[in-house]
């Protein structure tokens, strides 16, 4: 027991400075001692004759020394019952948050924000989950903040407000018109009016237009307005629907143009401003790039919201006069994955011409989509399971090749491309040996326009036109495909041909694995496995892959190159013999051809 002495201050009281000395005031800072006295948990006979003080211990005069040993084990006791609970992070509110009593609160420690390691990875994960694409948080904000209050200030319109003027289309879903406002204090900016009156799917492609105009407006064409009308006559429902007038000319009026893709050239630059080169594949290639990258870009942002548009062509990508650039339209067969709008797992509305294999966004065993709120919060897992923007991907390979091959722009001629391709699985490789054996005029003019900056393009449009969804390279991966990026004066920079083959080695390594699950996964016998000699004869049989490779193109190149080599000493030796003066200009002209 600790030596006592008797309280200057107060002569009733003896103070035992070192009962308890580590543990007083740390059970102090916890709030279990009120003014100077013990209270709470505390027998109440024990706690009366005690107070503390300082560092110490004060015991009244008359307090028995076994009180005193056991408050001294109730002290350590109630020590170790709180490092449990604190440590364990459970218990009633105010022992585990260390709030201590209400009259002294202030007078305890502040505990200070933590950082954890495993706290931070948490914090990653959670943050990582919910921008990941179609994005949760974003659509939370979309869906709770942006759209009540795009609402609460944008103009209503009614059909007394708008004259309607020349048709320009009629699908199976509704009318197109183009139109003028009669009341023109309902827009700020003037100017002519699309106007599509929906029968079907009206309220939908309202839906995606409105999202698309707060997440990636340039996009797509600028949506202004939908509305409710019934018609008088039979009392049926009509959606109208309101887009700014674009301009006058879709993808497929400019490719059905003999001039393609000169006449885009002329919209995007103005007139005679891309002349600095001669018209050929290369200029070709130029003009068919930018407006790749142009749809490219386009979906990204689509896909990036969670949208997938499930009817790109031609005819759904219009030259905004404005902007000088292409955009999207008719998003009416539109999926939203975000919430889940538009998507029913097994009905597909696609246009066969330019479908994607697979023909559903989802898989079909996908459950149909759950409330709005569920389905956002569970669209991530769900897009990373089926990666349905790849549809679109699809399509635009197809609209690639279309602008490269003009015998493919009119309908027969995709419609036989398509089967085609179908008849040979979906392999461009073998595609191009069929119609290389037959070759015409549009034929070799696609191949000279892929096969420019060693054959960039054409990789390009094979890892869009992939039969697996899966294997198809995401928008945002073609753009930063090296066919983007400029070539220099001496072909592919160093970077980029490293970036290439790399990319070349990961899609081979990618087929080679694919094989050989493919392969084990229908193999062997089930008691033994491995492969039967049945089938290890049809692997000796299976033709090899004749998709370029990294060994096989330097190979390729080493060829050409020996070639070349050949070519021009053999017509400078001729020169020498000739008694012809080699000048060096010459040999180097002789060089370059
Ligand atoms: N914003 C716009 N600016 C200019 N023209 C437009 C615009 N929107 C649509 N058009 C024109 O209207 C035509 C039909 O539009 P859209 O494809 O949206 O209608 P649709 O009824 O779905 O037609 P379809 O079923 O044939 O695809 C387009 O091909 C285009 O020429």
């Amino acid at each position: 027991m600790a030596m006592a002495c008797r309280s200057s201050r107060s002569p009733s009281w003896y103070e035992f400075s070192d009962v308890a000395v580590a543990r007083v005031p740390q059970l102090t800072s916890r709030g279990r001692i009120t003014g100077q006295k013990l209270v709470g948990q505390w027998p109440r006979g024990l706690g009366l004759g005690l107070r503390v003080v300082g560092r110490g211990l004060s015991v009244r005069r008359g307090t028995s020394r076994r009180a005193i040993v056991r408050v001294r084990a109730s002290f350590e006791l109630a020590e170790h019952l709180h490092g449990l609970v604190v440590g364990v992070g459970v218990g009633l509110p105010c022992t585990v948050m260390e709030c201590g009593d209400v009259v002294y609160r202030s007078t305890l420690p502040r505990q200070g924000f933590q950082i954890t390691t495993p706290g931070v990875a948490l914090t990653v994960l959670i943050v990582t989950y919910l921008w990941a694409t179609p994005g949760v948080a974003p659509g939370f904000w979309d869906m709770f903040v942006l759209a009540p209050l795009e609402n609460l200030f944008r103009p209503v319109f009614k059909k007394e407000d708008l004259s309607l003027g020349k048709k320009l289309g009629e699908g199976a879903f509704g009318t197109v018109f183009k139109a003028s406002l009669s009341n023109k204090q309902l827009l700020k900016k003037d100017g002519p009016l699309v106007v599509k009156r929906a029968n079907e799917y009206g309220a939908v492609e309202a839906w995606m237009n409105e999202r698309v105009r707060r997440a990636c407006r340039k996009s797509c064409a600028d949506f202004v307005h939908g509305f409710l009308h019934e018609t008088s006559s039979k009392g049926k429902e009509e959606f109208w629907l309101l887009w700014r007038y674009e301009g006058n000319a879709t993808l497929a009026d400019l490719m059905a143009n003999r001039d393609f893709p000169y006449n885009v050239e002329e919209l995007i630059l103005g007139p005679r401003k891309g002349e600095d080169l001669p018209r050929g594949p290369e200029r070709q290639n130029r003009i068919v790039r930018s407006i790749m990258r142009q749809i490219l870009s386009a979906l990204a942002q689509l896909h990036a919201t969670g949208i997938v548009h499930r009817d790109i062509k031609p005819q759904n990508i219009i030259f905004s006069e404005e902007t000088k650039s292409f955009k999207i339209i008719d998003l009416g067969a539109a999926a939203d994955l975000r919430v889940g709008i538009n998507y029913i797992p097994k009905e597909f509305l696609l246009d066969p011409r330019y479908s994607a294999p697979e023909q559903y966004i989802m898989s079909t065993q996908t459950p149909s989509a759950p409330p709005a709120i569920i389905a956002a919060a569970l669209s991530p897992v769900l897009w990373q399971m089926n990666l349905p923007d790849r549809f679109d991907i699809y399509s635009a390979g197809l609209i690639y090749l279309q602008m490269a091959f003009p015998n493919l722009r009119t309908d027969s001629g995709l419609i036989s491309f398509n089967r085609q391709f179908k008849r040979r699985d979906y392999d461009l490789v073998k595609w191009r040996s069929l119609v290389e054996g037959k070759p015409n005029q549009d034929i070799m003019q696609g191949f000279e326009i892929l096969d420019l900056d060693d054959g960039v393009g054409w990789e390009l449009v094979q890892d869009m036109l992939r039969f697996k969804g899966r294997k198809r390279i995401s928008a945002n991966a073609a753009l930063a495909h090296p066919y983007f990026e400029r070539a220099g004066f001496l072909g592919l920079s160093v970077m980029q041909r490293l970036r290439l083959n790399l990319l070349r080695g990961s899609q081979q390594d990618n087929q080679g694995v694919y094989w050989v699950t493919s392969l084990m996964a229908k193999s062997g016998t089930d008691s033994v496995g491995g492969f039967t000699e049945a089938q290890l004869q049809n692997i000796r049989e299976k033709e090899p892959v004749t998709k370029g490779s990294v060994r096989r193109n330097a190979m390729a190149q080493a060829l050409r190159l020996q070639r070349k080599a050949a070519r021009t000493i053999a017509a400078t030796v001729d020169e020498i013999q000739k008694g012809d003066v080699v000048k060096r200009v010459n040999w180097w002209n002789r060089w370059q051809n």
